[in-house]
């Protein structure tokens, strides 16, 4: 049985950003920035010695006000390491929207916190990321998203860290990111097979416009539905280029008015302005509909608390 991208549950994950727990200052940023999810950072961002500091910092952020329309994603340290558990015990107390699993080599590194939050009764809805940013974690990306779909598995989306990646293999950092290509693309399809969603790695030049957007249009192109960002100004550009622009939404509107006339009753193809356009364009042009509408009720509702 294959599934198709665009039946999937749309969900908005153009604008990832990763805040480091052990900024408050930042921390209370994300409440006036417009990104779709925020990841807050218990792991490579905040120094061993600070992460109890960094724990103390999210837990009164969450007490404090609730994060409006926004994903809230906690990365925890590694199962492995000293931080793992009681990172863990905090992601079980605050109930965020998903848990960030780090340097997932296999799908047993998901079963296991998968076990931890049954264990703890934690919500169905607390689902699990991983990140896949070790050379195990590519080889083994179908299988670890295969595992998504295991009955009562809570894993729901996949992101890459080439920063990571880049250190285990050596791949060098250049524009266009050649070499690289064949391992991202094996994370599209891994989560394409098994209905997850990719966010693409970071941009780690926060200055370079340019190159920002260059990366989001590859990004966008190869499949992925939004990017792990580092910076605030990184969230303009992202949201515009991995959302659909209006030129997309118009023609997803044509496409589901050509279905809707009635000569088109019982075709699956039909002729639109000299294009074929068959039923599963209709599905497709509905989920891109469906997430304009998404993007403009955020707006709005931006609009109301301003
Ligand atoms: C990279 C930074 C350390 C730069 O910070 P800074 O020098 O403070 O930049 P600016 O002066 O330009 O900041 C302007 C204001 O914006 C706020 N700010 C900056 N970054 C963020 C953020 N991520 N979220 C919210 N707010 C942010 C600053 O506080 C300034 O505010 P104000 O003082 O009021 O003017 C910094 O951007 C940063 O720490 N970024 C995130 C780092 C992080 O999360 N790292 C972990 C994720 S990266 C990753 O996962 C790699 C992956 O694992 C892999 O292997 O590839
Ligand atoms: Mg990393």
């Amino acid at each position: 049985m294959s599934r198709n991208p665009a039946t999937r549950s749309v969900r908005l994950r153009r604008s990832v950003l990763s805040v480091p727990a052990i900024n408050p200052r930042a921390l209370e940023k994300t409440h006036a920035v417009d990104c779709d999810a925020v990841i807050f950072d218990l792991e490579d961002s905040v120094a061993p010695e600070r992460k109890a500091e960094a724990r103390e910092n999210l837990r009164n952020f969450f007490s404090a006000r609730p994060l409006e329309g926004k994903e809230r994603i906690i990365r925890i340290n590694d199962l492995s390491t000293n931080f793992g558990l009681a990172d863990m015990e905090l992601v079980i107390a605050l109930n965020p929207d998903a848990v960030l699993l780090p340097k997932v080599d296999e799908p047993q590194d998901v079963m296991a916190v998968g076990d931890l939050l049954s264990e703890a009764d934690a919500p169905e809805d607390l689902r699990i990321w991983a990140m896949i940013e070790t050379p195990r974690g590519i080889l083994n990306a179908a299988v670890i998203a295969e595992a998504g779909r295991t009955p009562g598995s809570r894993l729901d989306c996949l992101v890459v860290g080439l920063n990571d990646l880049r250190k285990e293999t050596g791949v060098l950092p250049e524009p266009g990111r050649s070499y690289l290509v064949p391992w991202l693309m094996q994370v599209v399809l891994a989560v394409s097979a098994y209905g997850l969603d990719a966010i693409d790695s970071v941009f780690n030049d926060f200055r370079d416009e340019q190159g920002f957007d260059a990366e989001c249009l590859q990004g966008r192109a190869m499949g992925f539905a939004g990017k792990m960002l580092i910076h605030p100004a990184q969230i303009e550009p992202a949201n515009r280029h991995f959302g659909p622009d209006q030129a997309a939404i118009t023609e997803a509107e044509a496409i589901i008015s050509a279905f809707a006339d009635p000569a088109s009753d019982g075709l699956n193809v039909i002729n639109a302005g000299g294009r074929m356009v068959e039923r599963l364009h209709l599905v497709q042009a509905e989920s891109l509909v469906h997430k304009a509408c998404l993007i403009a009720a955020r707006q709005a509702a931006a609009r109301k608390t301003m």
